[in-house]
């Protein structure tokens, strides 16, 4: 079992996919993880996939870290009981906007500055378009980003425990302050959501031999589409401000785009077009390393792979020797870490023979 650097125990508040993802992940590295969530489902789901015990109620913890894992629009409020409940305890949240809830804990008038110092808002950049426990996977963060928006009073023991956590997942830990962090992640990630939904919106009234023809261009490019409408009506609207200024650049490009099509053969038009899409390639290009989705038609096996050289070959033979053709493989990357995952698609029909012969011969697979 890998050492950790947090000592525990943890609690975290709001077993849904994030709260349990991050109790399994904890879990697997040794720690004593404790569950507390409103919903009794949410927590006992949580509890019967391995990511730590139910607290009691009235149950007296002493958590060295407490993570508040809940929905956007309370998570400010249960940072605040947690660190009146906790007063020797961290508290870090994990929600996708950082700057409305440090507004809203720095106003908090039962919230003394003694006690915010405690507080560091951290931001996983890593999930899926379920929610819910169900879905979670202890190794979603592996390779993945972690930003750590630490506030300007935030204790250093505090700051190094939330940065602990990202670390002991397997992240990619790094910091950023609450208003740089939402800036950013309006374009990378709440833009794309928007963009993703607006597609996937085109397609309601479609025919559906049109629909029928759909390959993985539509597939990759609405997969988000799927998330949950009551997560994300928060996270924009918390993010507003930051999101317009991309939406008016992305309204200027589309006017620019329909005039250029209204006459294609127009002189310049088609430079116009060239332009466009070499425009895409570079920002395309741009992007570091991605958690892409599986494409629907295979099954897809994950498995973790030590960043040596060779590893790729040697479980390709693996493969080869447990008689299952590749279909596709992508691999997963983050520079400075140790380790990458590499996704096999194999037919759908395979996938479980394929986990069983890689995890008997040593392979760690990623479920
Ligand atoms: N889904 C993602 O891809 C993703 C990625 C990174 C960060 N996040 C952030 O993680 C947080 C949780 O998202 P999720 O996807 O796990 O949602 P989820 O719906 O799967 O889980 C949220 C859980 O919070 C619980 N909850 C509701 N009110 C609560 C309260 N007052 N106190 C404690 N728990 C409460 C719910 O019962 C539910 O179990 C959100 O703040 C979200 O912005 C989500
Ligand atoms: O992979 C996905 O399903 C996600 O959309 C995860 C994603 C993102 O990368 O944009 C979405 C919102 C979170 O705040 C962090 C991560």
């Amino acid at each position: 079992m890998a050492a950790t650097h947090l000592m525990g125990p943890v609690l975290v508040v709001g077993t849904g996919l994030l709260g349990a993802s991050i109790g399994l992940g904890l879990r697997q590295r040794g720690l004593e993880v404790r569950l507390s969530d409103p919903s009794p489902t949410a927590q006992g789901v949580a509890q019967d996939i391995g990511a730590g015990t139910i607290l009691a109620p009235g149950e007296q913890l002493f958590p060295q870290l407490v993570v508040v894992a809940a929905p956007p629009d309370v998570t400010a409020a249960v940072v605040s009981r947690a660190l009146r409940e906790h007063p020797e305890a961290t508290v870090v949240d994990i929600a996708s906007v950082k700057s409305s809830i440090l507004a809203a804990l720095r106003s908090d008038p039962d919230l003394g500055p003694d006690q915010l110092r405690r507080y560091v808002g951290t931001h996983p950049m890593a999930g899926r378009e379920k929610s819910g426990p169900a879905a979670a996977r202890g190794e979603l963060f592996t390779s993945m980003p972690w930003v750590v928006c630490a506030h300007p009073d935030a204790d250093e023991e505090s700051v190094r425990t939330a940065m602990d956590l990202g670390i002991d997942l397997g992240a990619t830990v790094s910091r950023m302050d609450a208003l740089e962090h939402d800036a950013s992640v309006a374009l990378v990630s709440h833009f794309p959501q928007v963009a993703a939904s607006l597609i996937a919106s085109r397609l309601l009234n479609a025919p559906s031999h049109a629909l029928s023809l759909a390959g993985n261009g539509l597939r990759d490019t609405t997969r988000i589409a799927a998330s949950d409408p009551k997560l994300w009506i928060q996270i924009l609207s918390h993010n507003a401000p930051q999101l317009v200024g991309i939406l008016h650049g992305m309204r200027e490009d589309l006017d620019r785009l329909i005039g250029t099509l209204e006459a294609p053969s127009a002189p310049g038009a088609l430079l116009d077009l060239a332009e466009l899409m070499a425009e895409g390639n570079a920002g395309r290009a741009r992007i570091p390393g991605k958690h892409g989705a599986p494409p629907q038609a295979f099954g897809v096996v994950t498995v973790l792979v030590d960043d040596k050289p060779g590893q790729i070959a040697r479980l390709l033979a693996d493969i080869g020797a447990a008689g299952v053709n590749v279909e596709d493989l992508r691999m997963e990357h983050s520079a400075g870490h140790q380790v990458g995952m590499v996704e096999v698609s194999v037919v759908p029909g395979r996938r479980q023979e394929l986990i069983d012969s890689l995890t008997n011969i040593g392979w760690k697979v990623v479920q």
